[in-house]
């Protein structure tokens, strides 16, 4: 069971908070802006810090910003004003040292591009290699780890495109972990997956925190961030609120970021199933799997799923 939600709390700008603690081996967002060419600024004035042992989920509506984000953090795009620091380093620096793997969402990828499981896999020891790219027997060995700890070893002579969406999802999994990047980016890496993947793939996203990576994680799927996340960052163009998820994935913080978009169940009155006790329970969905509160704590469900 999750621990009670408790109220919304004041959060620190990252540019407030001394980059000696926060951030520092981590992800730093510090009071980033990015405009677009065409003159539209998508993300506006976002700071937030977050530390090495550290799932984050990046939550907001379609268009609130968190691919630009992404991008910003990956330096496909760059800041209009503020700064990135990746493991205390510029991201340009952070990139050359492989410090940071990326998960692209799935429709950010050309499937029709002929290319072996395997070989996807091993794009991720590129950054180790000479410029040659001639792999190691140590590359291989990362490829062989990789696959193996995503379930995808008996599918690595197969072509990227004729895997289904969960499978395709562990693959780039995969790449991620045979980089060994310190920071990982996952760009909704839950959408089309069922739910014995989600589970796998959260097992995982366990381990490496708790070896110490931090991962970002932008996802609709607000049921299962207070299962595995322990940071929130709410974006609707800016950063709405951050911090830890007992006290930012609050209903009042998601009604904030969600508007009308949320759905919005609410039940009063009758007892539940054999559940003796009477209380009110509302249930808030984006457009994936939904959030359930009781009163006002938000109830881990996962022992009811798959
Ligand atoms: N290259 C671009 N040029 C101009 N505007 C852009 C560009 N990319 C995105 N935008 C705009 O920036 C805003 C934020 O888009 P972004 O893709 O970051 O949102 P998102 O939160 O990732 O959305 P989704 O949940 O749909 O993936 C949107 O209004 C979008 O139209």
């Amino acid at each position: 069971m999750h621990a009670p939600m408790t109220a919304p709390r004041t959060i620190v700008a990252a540019s407030e908070m001394p980059t000696t603690v926060a951030g520092r081996d981590g992800i730093l967002v510090d009071r980033v802006s990015v405009t677009y060419p065409n003159g539209l600024t998508a993300v506006r004035d976002a700071s937030f810090a977050l530390d090495p042992g550290t799932i984050c989920a990046l939550v907001g509506v379609n268009g609130s910003g968190k691919s630009t984000l992404f991008k910003a953090i990956m330096g496909f795009v760059r800041p209009s004003v503020g700064r990135v620091r990746l493991a205390g380093l510029p991201v340009e620096t952070a990139l050359k040292r492989n410090i940071v793997a990326y998960v692209p969402q799935s429709e950010d990828v050309d499937w029709n591009f002929p290319v072996l499981v395997e070989d996807v896999v091993m794009m991720g020891r590129y950054g180790h290699m000479n410029l040659f790219r001639i792999a190691s027997r140590e590359d291989r060995r990362k490829v062989d780890e990789a696959l193996e700890r995503v379930g995808m070893t008996a599918f690595r002579k197969r072509q990227i495109g004729e895997l289904s969406g969960g499978q395709k999802k562990r693959v780039f999994l995969a790449r991620a972990l045979a980089q060994e990047g310190r920071i990982i980016l996952l760009d909704e890496p839950f959408t089309g997956v069922d739910v014995t993947t989600e589970a796998a793939i959260v097992a995982l996203l366990r381990e490496l925190r708790d070896a110490g990576q931090v991962m970002l994680v932008s996802t609709h799927d607000l049921g299962s961030v207070p299962d595995y996340c322990d940071q929130v960052v709410l974006l609707d163009r800016t950063v709405l609120a951050a911090g830890p998820t007992a006290a930012v994935f609050t209903r009042a913080n998601l009604e904030r970021t969600f508007g009308g978009a949320l759905r919005n169940f609410s039940l009063g009155g009758p007892a539940l199933h054999e559940d003796a006790e009477r209380r009110s329970l509302t249930v808030l969905t984006d457009d994936e799997r939904p959030l359930v509160f009781y009163g006002d704590s938000a109830r881990d469900d996962s022992e009811t799923r798959g």
